[in-house]
Parts: structure tokens; C-alpha cells; sequence
């Protein structure tokens, strides 16, 4: 849609109320035993298994891989009766740099591949290379590509600069799905996080994504709420429905399900899929694993049994 600047500016978050909201969920909402086991197999599926470090190596993006199709132990899903169901993790996502390494790595298991594109993380290269790294990207193979925007565009208030941006990237992405990382921890403000999630959408993101894992604070269950809120706003007005992935810090089973919990609780079930809701997460499938070994044999095995990349 066109960028509506009256809505952008009128805005409000209510902090205060914004964490009382969140603060109450961790206690109000629990699971326990076979549905904590089916609410924990529901979000490894939208998992985006996540690599994206200084010294990764195509070993290491294929052994990643290699998790993300076979994200559970063979013995564990026999346990709890799902020998007969494919579950795979929503996605692997890499650098550009390791694009064609995954895509090769997964084919034949239905499993799309994202890039963080765009001079992930900072966000900062020349407009032109981001563009194009995005369509070198789409041209490797990538399904789905996670852009970071601009955090001067919001820490100005510049939200046509913001819109302009997300268009062109859009655009670049062509069939594939985009989305766009706020990088909330950066842009200081509930109210900043809501109005560019509010612009990024009306851009055109498919999905609005917290974080890249790399600034000083994270997702958050707060900042969440907002841009859920978002999401349902921009829904109602449009009938567009965005997808939501947080990212960055989430690493626990505890963890994954108050996100799952805000989810359905904000926005319904249908977000509680991964054409909706994905996870960014390089842990969170280690420690998921091991609750699924814990329901098993009432025992919890050490991390190191459980190696990801
Ligand atoms: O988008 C995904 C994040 O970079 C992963 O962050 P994490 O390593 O804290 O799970």
C-alpha cells in the first residue's frame, strides 16, 4: 500500500502497560507432558535454524543442514508416534556467502533456504550492493531473504526514506518471501518499533522480524507484543496477514513457548504456523531436543549430545 504518514505518526505505545502484559504471561500459561511435547514439536517446525558467525564453513552450514531435516533423534520420534510425519525445521538461514552450499545441501526436503542480505547486520553498504546482494542471493537459490533496514531512517523519524528503502528491496526479492529485520534493539523506542513495523508492511515485508542476533539487546516479549499489535492493526485495516519472527537470545524450550503462547493469545492460531511465525534461533533446537529426551526417558541429557552445526 501507499505509506499512510497519519498513521505512522499517531501511533502510541503504552509502556507501562506494554510490560505489565508480558510480565503476567510466563506465569498465567504453562504446558505440561505430551502437549508441551506437541507445542515444542510445533516450533522446531518454524524454526529458522540459524548460522551466522565469523568462522562459519561449508561444513559446518551442511551439518546444519543435515539437523534441519532430521531435526529430532529417530529413537525419540518413534517414543512420542511421529514416525510417520516429515518434520523438518521452517528454514536454514545463512550469509550470502553459503546460499548455494544449503540449497544444494537440502535439496530433495522441501526446506527453503534464507539469506540475511542487504550488509547484514549493520545494514550500512552502499544502497546499490544491497540491492544487488539481495538478487544475488535470489539467483543462489534463496526462498526467502531477511533484510535489515536502516536505523537512521527511524532514529530520524525519515519514514519515507524507511518505505522507499523496504520498496526497493521488495522489489529486488522478487518471488521470494522478505523480512525485514528493525533491529529493535537499536532503534531505543516501543513507539519506533511499532512505526516501523507499521511501514515496513505497508512496503510490503511478509514477515517483520525483531533482531539480527547481533545488537546489545534482542527479542524481547515486550518489543513482541508490539509488533504483534501491529500485525493484527495492519490485518484489520488491510486484511493482509504478516507473518512474525523473532530473533536473537531465544535458546530455551521455556523460552519458545511464551512466544507460542503470545502468539495464539494475540493473533490466533494461524500464526502459530511457519507460513507465519518463524523462530531465529542457532540454540533453541539443541535444548527443544533435549525436553523431547526428558519427556521420553525422564532423564536430561548434557548439551554436548545434542550438536547443531
Ligand atoms: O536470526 C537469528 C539470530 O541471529 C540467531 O540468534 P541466536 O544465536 O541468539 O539464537
Amino acid at each position: 500500500m501507499e505509506l499512510d504518514l497519519g498513521w505512522v505518526r499517531d501511533v502510541r505505545v503504552n509502556l507501562s502497560a506494554t510490560e505489565r502484559r508480558v510480565a503476567t504471561l510466563p506465569g498465567r500459561r504453562t504446558v505440561k507432558k505430551d502437549a508441551q511435547a506437541a507445542w515444542l514439536l510445533k516450533a522446531l517446525t518454524c524454526i529458522d535454524l540459524t548460522t551466522l558467525n565469523g568462522d562459519d564453513t561449508e561444513g559446518r552450514v551442511r551439518r546444519l543442514c543435515a539437523k534441519a531435516a532430521r531435526p529430532v533423534r529417530p529413537d525419540l520420534l518413534e517414543a512420542i508416534g511421529m514416525t510417520d510425519r516429515i518434520l523438518t525445521t521452517g528454514a536454514v538461514c545463512v550469509y550470502h556467502r553459503f546460499v548455494a552450499t544449503a540449497v544444494d545441501a537440502l535439496k530433495g526436503t522441501g526446506i527453503p533456504v534464507a539469506a540475511v542480505s542487504t550488509g547484514f547486520p549493520a545494514g550500512l553498504s552502499p544502497h546499490h550492493l544491497k540491492v544487488q546482494e539481495i538478487k544475488e542471493s535470489v539467483a543462489d537459490g534463496a526462498e526467502e531473504i531477511d533484510i535489515v533496514i536502516t536505523r537512521e531512517h527511524v532514529l530520524t523519524g525519515n519514514w519515507q526514506a524507511l518505505y522507499d528503502e523496504m520498496r526497493e528491496y521488495r522489489e529486488a526479492c522478487g518471488d521470494a518471501h522478505v523480512k525485514a529485520i528493525l533491529a529493535t534493539g537499536d532503534i531505543k523506542t516501543l513507539r519506533n518499533v511499532a512505526r516501523a513495523s507499521l511501514v515496513c508492511m505497508m512496503a510490503g515485508a511478509d514477515f517483520i522480524k525483531t533482531s539480527t542476533g547481533k545488537e546489545g539487546i534482542n527479542a524481547t516479549l515486550a518489543v513482541s507484543l508490539t509488533m504483534l499489535r501491529c500485525i493484527r492493526a495492519y490485518e484489520e485495516r488491510t486484511g493482509i496477514k504478516v507473518g512474525y519472527k523473532p530473533a536473537g537470545g531465544i535458546s530455551t524450550a521455556k523460552d519458545v513457548l511464551n512466544y507460542q503462547f503470545l502468539m495464539k493469545e494475540e493473533l490466533g492460531r494461524d500464526w502459530l504456523e511457519p507460513d507465519l511465525f518463524r523462530i531465529g534461533a542457532s540454540s533453541l533446537l539443541a535444548d527443544i531436543e533435549r525436553q523431547l529426551e526428558h519427556h521420553v526417558t525422564g532423564a536430561y541429557s548434557a548439551f554436548l549430545r545434542h550438536p547443531l552445526g
